[in-house]
């Protein structure tokens, strides 16, 4: 990636955070129920049954997502799989059973509570839940720009569906040889093949 892409890739990244915290409450909240409403389609597109396991994350800030939508998963009986930040390792994980049992984790998250399970419990996901400030037609996601998922997503093989607003399903972003494609995109809309 040349020096030009990469300053594209901060500026949008700076133009998606501040977009996301323009965003008012009502609007936030609206999205949220809808994610959580379409959450299961996209399990089911993807013919993962009950039982299987999703490996989430829990919103932080304006992110799209919630509690809620995780609710939906864990009560629909799948195992709900969540992210814990170990430096600049690759993401390990512990399971998600419910609000009481999380605790403040770094960069304002919360994280699971339960035992880790270790950075290849990845691996054993029917379907990745994907943060991403922005995703394209092609699958390109940006992220908060840590690096975490692109460092962890390499040994999994499950649809990997990006999360994102409708108007962060974009066109065009730039791409990095690290940047693992998704394969959907999740938005109050419904579910994207891309
Ligand atoms: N929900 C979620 N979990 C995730 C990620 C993510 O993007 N979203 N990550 C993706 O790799 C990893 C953590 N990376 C993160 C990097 C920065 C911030 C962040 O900017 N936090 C704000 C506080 C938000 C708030 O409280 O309003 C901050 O630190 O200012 C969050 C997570 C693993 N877990
Ligand atoms: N597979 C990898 N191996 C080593 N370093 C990586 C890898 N992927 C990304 N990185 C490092 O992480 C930095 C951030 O990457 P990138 O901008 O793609 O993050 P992001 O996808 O936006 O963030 P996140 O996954 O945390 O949401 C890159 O500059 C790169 O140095």
């Amino acid at each position: 990636m040349t020096s030009d892409q990469l300053e594209r890739k901060t500026a949008e990244r700076g133009r998606l955070l501040a977009a996301r915290r323009a965003v008012p409450a009502a609007e936030r909240a609206a999205d949220a129920a809808a994610l959580a409403a379409g959450v299961l389609d996209a399990v089911a597109r993807f013919d993962i049954a009950p039982g299987g396991t999703v490996c989430a994350y829990l919103a932080v800030g304006a992110e799209p997502g919630s509690i809620a939508l995780l609710d939906v998963l864990r009560s629909a009986g799948y195992r709900v799989l969540l992210p814990i930040v170990v430096g600049a390792a690759p993401l390990d994980w512990a399971a998600y059973t419910g609000e009481h049992a999380l605790r403040p984790g770094p960069h304002g998250l919360r994280e699971p509570t339960g035992e880790p399970l270790g950075p290849l419990a990845l691996a054993s996901a029917a379907l990745v839940l994907v943060p991403a400030l922005a995703v394209d037609r092609r699958g390109t996601r940006i992220g908060k720009g840590g690096g975490h998922y692109d460092r962890s997503l390499p040994v999994v093989d499950a649809p990997l569906v990006a999360v994102v607003r409708d108007v962060e399903l974009v066109d065009d972003l730039p791409v990095e040889p690290h940047d693992v494609r998704m394969t959907a995109v999740l938005t109050p809309s419904g579910l994207h093949v891309v």
